[in-house]
């Protein structure tokens, strides 16, 4: 059997309080070797505090750190942050303006002079910048300056690149080439990432896994598609798209909806469910004479629903309803453009393999 590889950066039960609110609870997570892992929630949920945690700027009050299977941090007591082999990266990423670019990436070396130059020039050829080390910062663009301070993290040969948000300051055309090239050197490197962010396509696109946190907690972590195939709750399914949800009671392992019976096995007779489906997953049909296209096994029954509006996306159309069952809305989303009037009606049908079904979130669950 092949040794188990050390973990480059293990996590284990580490906890955070600020005034006797947990921000950070019991979190453990490891990521090995080469390996980018996503911190991805909303705002306040304890991502920039974790990584102030592994970073050595903020002590946990329970918990301990691990690189390389070295203790590092442990009952409220750590290494300082620079014997901890951690490289940062964030977002306002201050180059020093007085130093070269060279100079800038060279800060954090010591050792020989001239193989702190090999060194330099190495990183800079690396980042696409190897014209560009007697240049001064102000004489760079913002996507320049984000590849020197990339330089700059990297020199040291950190075991772990800690990155918060460090891209969302790069207009869109940039941050796709940035974000691609900068992972590929952390990978060739070995590093391992600890990247936070909130934006779902940011996680999606980087990470090999993502650690989806909530109020403090990790609430589901695996590779990006798992966790966008196979979402734990309704809110880990809606932090990733637009969903809409039907509710309905079960009755053995069936439960009524408008859109035809949902088969529900092992929810207890007279529980609410909610059953989730994300835009495009919904089939729109034409109306004919007032009717819809017959029910299907694959699909269930059609439902009438009026435009409310329609709007162009560029990939795709996105087309909101009235539904005449109820008066809820539902929006579906459509390849290419359809752009059917406001007033229109349609019918609706759900493609039952690509619904999620979860039990009610009762009055509690939305209060925690
Ligand atoms: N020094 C502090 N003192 C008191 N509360 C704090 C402190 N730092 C953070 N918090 C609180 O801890 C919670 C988590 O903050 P944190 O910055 O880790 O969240 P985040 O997920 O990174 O959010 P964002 O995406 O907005 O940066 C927030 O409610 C925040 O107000």
């Amino acid at each position: 059997m092949p040794e188990p590889t050390v973990p480059r950066l293990e996590i284990s039960k580490l906890t955070r309080r600020y005034g006797g609110r947990a921000v950070v609870e019991d979190l453990s997570l490891s990521v090995p070797p080469g390996q980018v892992t996503c911190l991805l929630g909303p705002s306040g949920c304890g991502k920039s505090t974790t990584l102030r945690m592994v970073a050595g700027v903020e002590t946990p009050d329970a918990g301990e750190i691990r690189v390389d299977g070295e203790l590092i941090c442990a009952n409220g007591q750590g290494l300082p942050p620079e014997q901890r082999r951690i490289g940062l990266m964030f977002q306002d990423f201050a180059l020093f303006p007085h130093l070269s670019v060279a100079d800038n990436v060279a800060f954090g070396l010591s050792g020989a002079k001239d193989a702190q130059g090999r060194r330099v020039a190495e990183l800079l050829e690396r980042v696409g910048l190897g014209q560009y080390g007697a240049k001064y910062p102000h004489e760079l663009s913002g996507g320049e300056q984000q590849r020197v301070a990339l330089a700059r993290a990297l020199a040291p040969n950190p075991s772990i690149m800690l990155m918060d948000e460090p891209f969302s300051g790069l207009d869109n055309r940039l941050r796709d080439g940035i974000r691609d090239e900068t992972i590929d050197i952390l990978r060739e490197q070995g590093a391992a990432v600890l990247l936070v962010t909130h934006e779902p396509e940011e996680a999606m696109r980087m990470a090999d896994e993502i650690a989806l946190m909530r109020a403090g907690r990790i609430v589901q972590k695996g590779a990006p598609y798992n966790i966008y195939n196979a979402p734990v709750d309704r809110d880990c399914m809606a932090f990733f798209s637009d969903v809409n949800v039907l509710t309905g009671r079960v009755h053995g392992a069936l439960t009524e909806t408008a859109f035809g019976q949902f088969f529900t096995p092992g929810v207890p007779d007279g529980d609410e469910v909610e059953i989730v489906i994300r835009p495009q997953h919904i089939k729109i049909d034409f109306d004919r004479n007032g009717r819809g296209p017959n029910p299907t096994m694959a699909e269930g029954t059609a439902v009438r629903g009026v435009v409310q509006r329609a709007r162009f996306m560029g990939n795709e159309s996105l087309v909101e309803f009235r539904m005449d069952h109820d008066g809820s809305l539902m929006r579906a989303t459509v390849p290419n453009v359809f752009l059917p009037n406001p007033g229109n009606a349609l019918w609706l049908m759900i493609r039952r393999d690509k619904c999620f079904l979860f039990p009610k979130r009762d009055l509690q669950s939305r209060i925690e």
